[in-house]
């Protein structure tokens, strides 16, 4: 995603200024259009850049800057909140309850890949345990409903939709009135999509919500439409209320920007990105962690930062070498939930900062029952044998060790291929720290004393240096880590050489 490169502007924009000797209005100024120009090319809306420079330069207080603070981190942190306001609306959308029937329509430009989403969504639920099912009120395209029902037979969900029907309204209503007497607690409608914004679609669209009375209204977007984001995000929020938003091909090369201004258009939050064409890819979305990543600040550049702060020091060089090796075993999972467990309500503030464990494992808000979840999927563990926790093959979980687990554990099948689930997901995320380097102990200082930008970023995983912002992001970086208040380059590796 182009976005990533996004952060590596802006970073090398905060770096030029806080490189100047005073800092003054034209400084600040010329660091400010730097960033817009940066913003700009991504294709966030105008208006929105616009609005936020003129924040920023409100919010940031000159004196502080010129009595020696440091420079960087106020602006940064003055940028970081104004994309954050920019991606939170405020206010959390609808959130359907499980058990209990919710009615959820989703809109979108044709191709925007709202029939994936909406089994993607649904799939998302089915896994939780919900009982989820999909209407299929697209009568305009013809293969809609092929699609949808191919997508719902795989993951065997039911569906509704009919080949001579010509009525989306009729077809939506039906659909709504057969899953609400099944039970279903959970009833999505696909809803046709057009080339263009266009009248016809909209009063569609306004008929099936009149008749429907969806719960949620989900508006999905591509993540390249680009400039026009806005004014088509808006279009449809005047027309029927959208309380959420999705997007996706977030894995593609588009450059994100725009999607970013659809928050603000349709002041609903974005609720899920999609990340690939298939079912599981498809996470969860959350603002704080999403612009760190964006500006550098957190997850994988302060990686190592993190691990120090969260995972007690006799097991910090046992889990780093494992890691590098690429090895995120079941086992290397139970150690760190017990560490979670055993920080209670501090240790999930604290864990959550490293990349996998907030959002999906551990939602704020929902404390108690992350901790049951995380004491669940340990006594499941503990009916493994040593060869399945230490294992790293995937396949090596076949349907008669996950029944003798669920047996042992005294869960259902399904607890036990959810906990496996999540497992994968974890171990996905931390692969990529595969090929880490780590310093030995008391190498450390003079490891970023001697290095130069070159070989440093030859012991950087690829994934960080392209957080960081490639060789140019990296060579700024290290040379504000030399100054005396950063620590040294050992300071972005944590605290192990000392
Ligand atoms: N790479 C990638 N492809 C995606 C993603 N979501 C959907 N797609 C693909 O985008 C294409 C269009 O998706 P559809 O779900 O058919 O789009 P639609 O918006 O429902 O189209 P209409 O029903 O015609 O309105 C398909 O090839 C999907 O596989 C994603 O997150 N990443």
């Amino acid at each position: 995603m182009v976005l990533a490169q996004l952060g590596g502007s802006i970073a090398r924009a905060l770096q030029q200024m806080s490189n100047a000797t005073i800092i003054d209005e034209k400084v600040l100024s010329e660091c400010l259009n730097e960033i817009s120009r940066a913003l700009l090319q991504s294709d966030v809306q105008f208006k929105l850049v616009r609005d936020m420079q003129a924040n920023i330069k409100r919010i940031v207080n000159l004196d502080d800057l010129a009595a020696g603070h440091n420079k960087r981190r106020i602006i940064q942190q003055a940028v970081f909140n104004e994309l954050c306001k920019m991606l939170d609306p405020g206010k959390p959308s609808f959130t359907p309850k499980k058990g209990k029937t919710s009615v959820v329509m989703f809109v979108g430009l044709q191709g925007s890949g709202k029939t994936t989403t909406c089994t993607k969504y649904a799939y998302y639920h089915q896994k939780k345990g919900w009982k989820p099912a999909l209407v299929c009120a697209d009568t305009f395209r013809a293969g809609a409903f092929d699609q949808l029902k191919q997508n719902a037979t795989k993951t065997k969900i039911p569906y509704y939709g009919s080949y001579m029907e010509s009525d989306p309204v009729k077809i939506a209503v039906e659909g709504v009135e057969t899953f609400k007497k099944e039970n279903r607690d959970l009833i999505i409608v696909d809803t046709s999509g057009r080339h263009k914004q266009e009248a016809a679609l909209f009063e569609e669209m306004r008929q099936v919500s009149e008749a429907t009375k969806p719960d949620l209204i989900i508006f999905v977007m591509d993540s390249s439409i680009g400039q026009a984001a806005f004014d088509q995000a808006q279009a449809f929020k005047q027309s029927v209320a959208v309380g959420a938003v999705i997007i996706t091909k977030m894995d593609g090369h588009a450059k994100g920007g725009g999607a970013l201004s659809a928050v603000a258009a349709t002041k609903s939050p974005v609720i899920f990105i999609g990340t690939g064409e298939h079912m599981e890819e498809f996470e969860v979305f959350d603002v704080k962690p999403f612009v760190s990543r964006l500006l550098g600040m957190g997850d994988w550049s302060g990686f190592m930062d993190k691990i120090h702060e969260v995972v007690p020091t006799d097991q910090q060089p046992e889990l780093l070498q494992k890691l590098s090796e690429g090895s995120f075993t079941l086992r290397l999972m139970y150690e760190q939930f017990q560490n979670i467990l055993k920080m209670g309500p501090i240790g999930q503030v604290v864990f959550s900062m490293l990349p996998g464990f907030s959002a999906e494992l551990m939602p704020k808000g929902h404390e108690k029952e992350s901790q049951a979840k995380i004491k669940r999927y340990m006594t499941m563990m503990d009916s493994m044998t040593n060869a399945e926790l230490d294992s790293t093959n995937p396949k090596l979980m076949n349907e008669s060790r996950i029944m003798r687990i669920a047996r042992g554990s005294g869960r259902s099948v399904r607890d036990v291929t959810e906990m496996l689930e999540e497992y994968k997901r974890l171990a996905k995320i931390w692969s990529k720290m595969k090929g880490l380097k780590i310093p030995k102990k008391g190498e450390m200082s003079a490891l970023s004393r001697n290095m130069n930008a070159q070989q440093m970023s030859k012991v950087l995983p690829p994934q960080m240096l392209k957080q960081i912002g490639g060789m140019g992001g990296l060579q700024s970086l290290m040379k504000q880590m030399g100054s005396k208040d950063m620590g040294g380059m050992g300071g972005m590796f944590g605290r192990g050489d000392k």
